[in-house]
């Protein structure tokens, strides 16, 4: 037995706990960052240009490594977690970001179900699955448009698609309207809210104030790398 390796009781399902990245020209993107994420939340992660949005995001994901600290997510210690884990681990996590990510020459069928593919799944779940989670996302009569043929509000819906095909306990959301009108905002918004309901946890990083002052969740503000606020109904810069 490892002790080393032995997993802390009752772990939330994110936990960071003293974590740093610090780079090589001395800049530190987070310092000295603590916090529980228990399943089921919704959390904005809020914070001017620079604060460390992206950098916490990429350590969940590790396509970053703390410099210091402890980083668990979903059971699994990711801090010193071998390369060869990653994958597994990024199973446990979709992904949505600003600039949808569609492969261009895939229908909004093929980019959802190649999401399913790329986990070796049967060719009669994905047959099935695909147009149940385009229906749930509203899209279900555009299986066949490719993504150029859609709306930035479309395509974010296909992109939440894929990134919830595989069933993953967390939504990670980038700036996910960051590239949208605010009524297409809210309508991502609205579907985001319907995936945090049926027991997804949500993490979404923005700068989208009104958005964060109208959905009254967890609101986590960074500035320059530290939490400055952690508080449940917030509000985005609630100094305003
Ligand atoms: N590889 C790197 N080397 C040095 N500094 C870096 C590196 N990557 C990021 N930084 C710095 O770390 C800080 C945090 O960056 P990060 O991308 O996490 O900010 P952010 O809050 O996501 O900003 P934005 O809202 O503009 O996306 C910034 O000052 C950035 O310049």
């Amino acid at each position: 037995m490892h002790f080393a390796d032995q997993l802390p009781e009752d772990l939330p399902q994110i936990r960071l706990e003293g974590v740093t990245v610090r780079f090589d020209d001395g800049h530190e993107a987070l310092r000295n960052v603590s916090l529980d994420v228990q399943k089921g939340e919704f959390i904005f992660v809020v914070g001017p240009s620079g604060a460390g949005k992206s950098t916490f995001i990429k350590l969940l994901l590790k396509e970053s490594d703390a410099t210091e600290g402890k980083i668990y997510v979903c059971g699994k210690k990711v801090s010193n977690m071998h390369r060869r884990k990653v994958p597994f681990l990024r199973r446990q996590l979709g992904v949505v970001f600003q600039d949808f990510r569609l492969l261009p020459n895939k229908t909004v069928y093929e980019n959802v179900a190649f999401a399913m593919e790329i986990i070796e799944a049967k060719e009669r779940d994905i047959r099935r699955q695909v147009p149940m989670i385009l229906s749930i996302v509203g899209l279900a009569d555009k299986h066949k448009l490719y993504p150029h043929q859609l709306s930035g509000g479309e395509q974010q819906r296909v992109s939440i698609a894929r990134a919830m095909i595989n069933n993953p306990p967390v939504l990670i959301a980038d700036e996910p309207t960051g590239n949208l009108d605010p009524d297409t905002s809210w309508e991502i918004m609205k579907l985001l809210r319907q995936i945090n309901q049926r027991g997804t946890t949500i993490i979404m990083a923005t700068h989208d104030k009104t958005i964060v002052d109208v959905m009254q969740q967890r609101v986590i503000a960074l500035s320059e790398g530290k939490i400055i606020r952690d508080e449940l109904g917030g509000c985005y810069g609630c100094e305003d």
